[in-house]
């Protein structure tokens, strides 16, 4: 329970709502409780006057007690009617304060834990999966929102209902109030119990019915590698597994869902034939009227709900309070980078300095850089060359702050980015990673993402320094072409050179290209090469690649090999060492004249 106290804030923002509510269910229940009472009142004139009517019947005052008689039955029969009335519109009312409530409430929830989401590092989202992401902002609110909402307006219902009836029957008659009420605390019980049963089996459902999902979606997305490979009915059979098992306990569930409506009759059934048992033998001793017996007769009925609600509501705390303690969880994780106490947004030139810096992964232990030494002076373009796994990427990470050195500083212009301020420092860079990742959108805002206020021509122009203007003008919709799911399909290159433009758009003083031009022909990235030497005339740039680009004069060509710079200079300084880069570049060489002569 404690765990909810997360939420009281929302309660008290939206206190006057929760307020309102709790008054139109108490409002709407002091009207229903009416209905009872008058029919008791209807009872009891009809138990009395019937002798009398009796003996009038052969009369001719007959006519004149019926009529009288008619006209009082229609008064209580309308006055019911008004009552049922105004307790539905109070009930109305009640239910568009606190649900209403409980979904500004959810819509509160899901924007802070998005938020908080937003700020967390990579290293966050490298040890938790997305699905469990997923579910913390879709199932786990929705839990918490019945718990703010429904469960608040069962429970306060719940609440009034029972504190007035029971102080009506006590007024009555104690005795038969205690045995009418014995039976409804073991349907309470009860029902939390099948409840919980549920919940289990539902969970176990739903559980069964995402791996269905994934498992329908995992073979849409790999039709092509399924039918080169003929597996079609192996991948049918999965299938058929996991429905089988979705089918099995969705049958458990139906039985256990079987089990409540009974359970409810027989409760319902036990409490009136007790009410009528005794109730009957207290109007014979003269303890209470007919009228009495019929009044306690309804509030059985009506106290059915609120009895029955109290398993309900029980379970429906358990599951938020569950829900919440994840959701806080979450939400106590504190990003490791941020910007520190005093931190500075800093005009940045390119002047970049990497001290003794060492890098491990914290979640795996990998040494990814090792005491890294490097100077970068504005403007100067310098490439990083090394094996698969040799910490280029890893490089280029730190240099955002995506992770912080355990060892070392990193400066520019002198100032250590930790004392920078997170968007300061990001924005000033255009990172252009390995990863190409483009959203569901069209290819002009893919583009437009490094700067939302560019108009189309800075886009246009953009995707020509890219290279990539003509792929996208023989689209029919240009650049308004939708890619993603339902949109168009682009080819490993032009997904590449998309995100190039994104980089390019920006137009910072530094850019850092993480193996971005690994999908395209040698042709192409010619190009992209020569067109990128303009841009960056003034730049300051970081390229990282798998091959050398021999036309770009770098001013520095580092080699990395386990963290470390093995190899450092021009490329003819580079070549004269007979290392790793000069093998590098023969093999390089010999492949394009085979492919030339081939
Ligand atoms: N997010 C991560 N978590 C843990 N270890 C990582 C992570 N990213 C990279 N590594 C490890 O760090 C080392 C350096 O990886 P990095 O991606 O920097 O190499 P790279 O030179 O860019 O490789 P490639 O050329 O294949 O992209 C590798 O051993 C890799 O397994």
């Amino acid at each position: 329970m404690k765990h909810l106290a997360a939420l009281n804030k929302y309660f008290i923002s939206y206190k006057w709502r929760l307020i309102l509510g709790l008054l139109f269910t108490a409002i709407s229940i002091v009207f229903s409780v009416f209905q009872p009472i008058m029919v008791r009142q209807i009872f009891d004139l009809l138990s009395h006057n019937i002798d009398e009517y009796r003996i009038l019947s052969h009369t001719s005052l007959n006519k004149i007690f019926r009529s009288d008689f008619t006209g009082v039955l229609a008064f209580y029969g309308i006055s019911i009617l008004i009552f049922a009335l105004l307790s539905g519109f109070f009930l109305f009312l009640q239910r568009q304060t606190l649900i209403v409530m409980s979904r500004h409430i959810e819509y509160d929830l899901k924007n802070e834990i998005y938020q908080h989401y937003q700020q967390l590092d990579l290293n966050f989202f490298k040890m938790h999966r997305t699905g469990d992401l997923m579910s913390r902002i879709t199932e786990d609110v929705s839990r918490v929102r019945m718990y703010v909402g429904p469960a608040i307006m069962y429970a306060s219902r719940t609440v009034f209902l029972i504190v007035i009836i029971v102080y009506l029957m006590l007024q009555v008659n104690p005795l038969l109030t205690l045995y009418t009420l014995s039976p409804l605390p073991f349907l309470a019980l009860t029902i939390y119990y099948v409840n919980r049963i549920i919940h289990r089996k539902s969970e176990k459902i739903q559980a069964q019915l995402s791996n269905i999902t994934s498992i329908a979606q995992e073979s849409y997305s790999g039709i092509r590698v399924i039918k080169s490979y003929i597996q079609e009915d192996a991948s049918a059979r999965h299938f058929e597994d996991a429905s089988e098992s979705y089918k099995d306990s969705s049958i458990s569930l139906a039985k256990t869902d079987a089990l409540f409506q009974p359970i409810m009759a027989l409760m319902i059934g036990l409490s009136v034939i007790l009410t009528i048992f005794i109730g009957g033998i207290q109007v014979i001793h003269g303890n209470i009227t007919v009228g009495n017996l019929a009044e306690f007769v309804i509030y059985v009925n009506m106290l059915m709900f609120p009895f029955f609600s109290i398993g309900m509501v029980a379970s429906m705390i358990q599951r938020a309070a569950a829900s919440q303690q994840r959701i806080n969880e979450f939400l106590q994780i504190r990003p490791e980078i941020t910007d520190n106490p005093g931190a500075e947004t800093v005009p940045l030139t390119g002047d970049i300095k990497l001290e003794n810096v060492s890098f491990t992964y914290p979640h795996t232990g990998i040494k990814a850089i090792s005491n890294f030494n490097l100077h970068i002076k504005p403007g100067q373009k310098v490439a990083v060359i090394g094996k698969t796994g040799s910490g280029k990427s890893t490089l280029a990470q730190l240099l955002i702050r995506m992770y912080d050195p355990q060892e070392g500083r990193i400066l520019m212009n002198d100032n250590n980015i930790r004392s920078l301020t997170l968007t300061g420092l990001r924005d000033q860079i255009s990172y252009v990673p390995q990863d190409v990742f483009l959203f569901s959108d069209t290819i002009a805002n893919n583009i437009r993402f490094g700067d939302p206020t560019a108009d189309i021509e800075k886009v246009q122009q953009a995707a020509r320094q890219a290279y990539v203007e003509k792929d996208i003008l023989s689209f029919n919709e240009g650049f308004e072409t939708e890619i993603g799911e339902r949109g168009v399909t682009l080819s490993g290159g032009q997904k590449q050179r998309i995100s190039i433009a994104r980089g390019l758009i920006k137009n910072p003083n530094i850019l850092i290209f993480d193996d971005c031009l690994s999908a395209v022909d040698a042709r192409t990235e010619k190009e992209i090469i020569g067109n990128l030497y303009a841009y960056l005339q003034s730049k300051t740039a970081i390229i990282i690649t798998h091959r050398i680009f021999a036309l770009f004069e770098f001013d520095k060509i580092i080699v990395l090999d386990e963290g470390k710079i093995v190899e450092e200079g021009t490329h003819e300084e580079l070549l004269s060492l007979n290392g790793y880069y000069s093998e590098l570049y023969a093999r390089q060489q010999r492949n394009e004249e085979e492919g030339v002569n081939s």
